[in-house]
């Protein structure tokens, strides 16, 4: 039976004390780092809902096991059991997105030393830079519609399966005949790795939130926007309606790129690895924090 009177507590709380070793601390550090960031993963996504009904039907089966009502208790724990499963099924998208995320975070590639040389980065990424600037310049001004995928760390061989592999250097001119209209590879996405274009025609993912996205953006700036927010990619895009250059990263899309800004976001973003948005622009959309003040 348990006691709760004062002594009680105080002795429970002087034996854990007396008992403390150094490594407990480790413990509860780890344990403490666990709990944040699965309540971070619940309040970021609709994972908030199901922990309501968890809580809901825990709560039934302490009151069906109070008043004795044995079918329904029998029931509700063995739903509640099936309930781990029932979650990583639901929530495997989400799953998957907060392990790559933790695979990506500069602990992650510390640990598994998926980091590249600075100086291997720039000798493969400043022609391509070159490149993407120039073509980008080019395809405004022509109002040609363009998706340019740079992949990271994150791998995007699900999206390239959906194109055709091409490993061509890039160039202004291997740019504009990809994104000529009515040319086989003119739809999809291309996708760079290591400052080659590896694939064109790749389908990309549609954004997590896609009807909380302003109602002006069509499907090219919605897919871009679903690529960055499913990776840790950045996605150039050029408007065929109005040659506007946008890029998305981590969900975020920013307008109104010019040939020297687009080039300083990407020095930036590749060269000097850096994993936000460090020019001044003025957001056009922002799923995350849209998301969260629609959720509020
Ligand atoms: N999920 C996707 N993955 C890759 N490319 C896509 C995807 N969705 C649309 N696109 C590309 O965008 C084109 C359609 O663009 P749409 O006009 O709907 O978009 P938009 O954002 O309004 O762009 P624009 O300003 O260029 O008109 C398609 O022909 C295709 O090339």
């Amino acid at each position: 039976m348990f006691h709760s009177s004062p002594q009680a507590v105080l002795d429970a709380f002087l034996s854990v004390v007396a008992t403390f070793k150094p490594i407990d601390v480790i413990d509860v550090l780890i344990l403490t780092g666990v709990i944040y960031l699965l309540l971070k993963l619940i309040r970021e996504t609709r994972a908030g809902q199901l922990v309501k009904g968890i809580i809901f039907l825990v709560a039934g089966y302490f009151i069906s096991k109070a008043l004795d009502l044995k079918v329904v208790s029998y029931l509700l724990q063995k739903t509640l059991s099936m309930g781990v499963l029932a979650i990583i099924i639901l929530f495997q998208p989400e799953l998957r997105r907060a392990l790559e995320k933790a695979g990506r975070s500069k602990f992650g590639i510390r640990l598994f030393g998926l980091g590249i040389n600075s100086n291997e980065m720039k000798e493969k990424w400043t022609p391509a830079i070159d490149a993407i600037c120039d073509s980008c310049v080019e395809l405004s001004a022509s109002c040609t519609g363009a998706l340019i995928v740079v992949e990271r760390q994150v791998r995007l061989g699900e999206q390239i399966e959906t194109g055709t592999i091409l490993n061509a250097t890039p160039s202004k001119e291997v740019f504009g005949n990809i994104f000529y209209p009515k040319t086989p590879l003119h739809d999809g996405a291309v996708i760079m790795r290591d400052g080659i274009i590896l694939a064109a025609s790749c389908f990309l993912p549609k954004p997590a939130k896609d009807a909380l996205i302003n109602k002006k953006l069509g499907s090219r700036h919605r897919a871009a926007i679903g690529m960055s927010e499913n990776s840790d990619a950045i996605v150039i895009v050029v408007s065929e309606e109005t040659g506007q250059i946008s890029v998305a990263i981590n969900g975020e899309l920013t307008r109104d790129y010019t040939r020297d800004k687009l080039r300083l976001l990407l020095e930036d973003q590749i060269l000097n690895d850096k994993t936000e948005i460090s020019i001044g622009k003025k957001k056009l959309f922002s799923s995350r924090s849209e998301r969260r003040k629609k959720e509020k």
